[in-house]
């Protein structure tokens, strides 16, 4: 099983726009609302591709329970934590081929809340041979929540991928006793980890082999449009995929790391995790809605790409 960690779930909100006008009005009727959370699109990813999955975080209020109605709609189990303040809205503006987003923080989480959830997590996770942990926290929790989380999970033997940014990641790679399994950093959040310059791919590489990422089995860099570099003990892989036409890109890293987690699941060799983790992005991209893909182009994007070892 499968377990995916959204500590700070949303309604995620999409509008789509011809033209973003500032300082004035925009009216528009295409408009889409649905569970989302980095976490909960990953999670609707895994359901699409057949694996067994739980998802898990804090909801509350009436936005929590459109949110949990959502997933249920979907056959997707929950076990999420009822907490007192009410999940949180982003909004994405899709507009002249660009995406503006407003993302609330969400609201506080407080220290017994927190602790229920240790509780809740080390229980559900029990049966579980991989856990996805995405997202930003909501405000009240601390950055290094998330080592809580390895800790339980290394005392369960469980692989954990680890998708946040800005300081949560940084504290992770940085200063944590115990590191995730894999991390799947874009190119803007890689840099943030130390603030770092890195323009080509020599760069990444050298900068992948400094001693902060000895511990994490695999990293994966997303890019864009132009694929993905990978780390994995030690090797380097470069991912080509093929140019197709962008309809929405929100929700790919996501669905990347639910190809990771579809590939760890099922003892994947590292060339085919990659092509999975590949194929769920480049198909998310291809959709107008988040953390959906097109399961039956799933083997027809899969042979186009191309893992090269370096
Ligand atoms: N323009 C694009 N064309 C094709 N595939 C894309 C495009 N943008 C994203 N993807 C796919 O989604 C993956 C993750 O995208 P990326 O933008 O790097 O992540 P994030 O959403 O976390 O910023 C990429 O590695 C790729 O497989
Ligand atoms: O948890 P965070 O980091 O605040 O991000 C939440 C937002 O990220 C998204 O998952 C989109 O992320 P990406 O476009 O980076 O994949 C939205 O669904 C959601 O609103």
């Amino acid at each position: 099983m499968i377990v995916t960690v959204t500590l700070n779930p949303s309604i995620d909100i999409s509008y789509r726009l011809e033209e973003f006008l500032i300082d004035d009005v925009n009216r528009t009727d295409k408009v889409s609302k649905t569970p989302g959370g980095k976490g909960l699109n990953v999670t609707r990813v895994l359901k699409q591709l057949n694996a067994n999955v739980l998802a898990t975080g804090f909801i509350g209020g009436r936005t929590g329970e459109f949110l949990e109605d959502g997933l249920k709609d979907l056959s997707i189990d929950t076990s999420f934590l009822k907490v007192k303040g009410n999940t949180r809205n982003c909004i994405a503006v899709l507009h002249e081929g660009k995406q503006t987003e407003i993302l609330e923080s969400g609201e506080e989480i407080s220290k017994e809340e927190q602790e229920e959830f240790l509780s809740l997590f080390e229980k559900i996770i029990k049966k579980a041979s991989v856990v996805t942990i995405s997202g930003s926290v909501p405000p009240g929790i601390a950055s290094d929540y998330y080592e809580e989380l390895l800790k339980i999970a290394g005392r369960n033997n469980i692989k954990v991928i680890l998708d946040t940014s800005g300081n949560s990641l940084k504290n992770i790679v940085l200063n944590s006793e115990i590191k995730p399994y894999c991390i799947k950093p874009n190119e803007t959040e890689i840099k943030q980890i130390e603030g770092k310059e890195i323009n080509t791919k020599k760069e990444l590489i050298e900068y992948l082999n400094s001693n902060i990422f000895d511990e994490i089995e695999l990293v994966v860099v997303t890019m864009g449009g132009e694929g993905a570099l990978v780390k994995y003990k030690n090797e380097f892989y470069n991912a080509e995929i093929p140019k197709i036409k962008v309809v929405n890109p929100v929700g790919s890293g996501d669905s990347t790391v639910a190809g990771i987690a579809y590939g760890l699941e099922n003892n994947l060799s590292i060339e085919e995790l990659i092509k999975y983790a590949m194929t769920c992005g480049i198909l998310n991209t291809m959709e107008e809605k988040t953390g959906f893909i097109n399961v039956n182009e799933v083997e027809n994007i899969k042979n186009q790409v191309k893992v090269i070892k370096l």
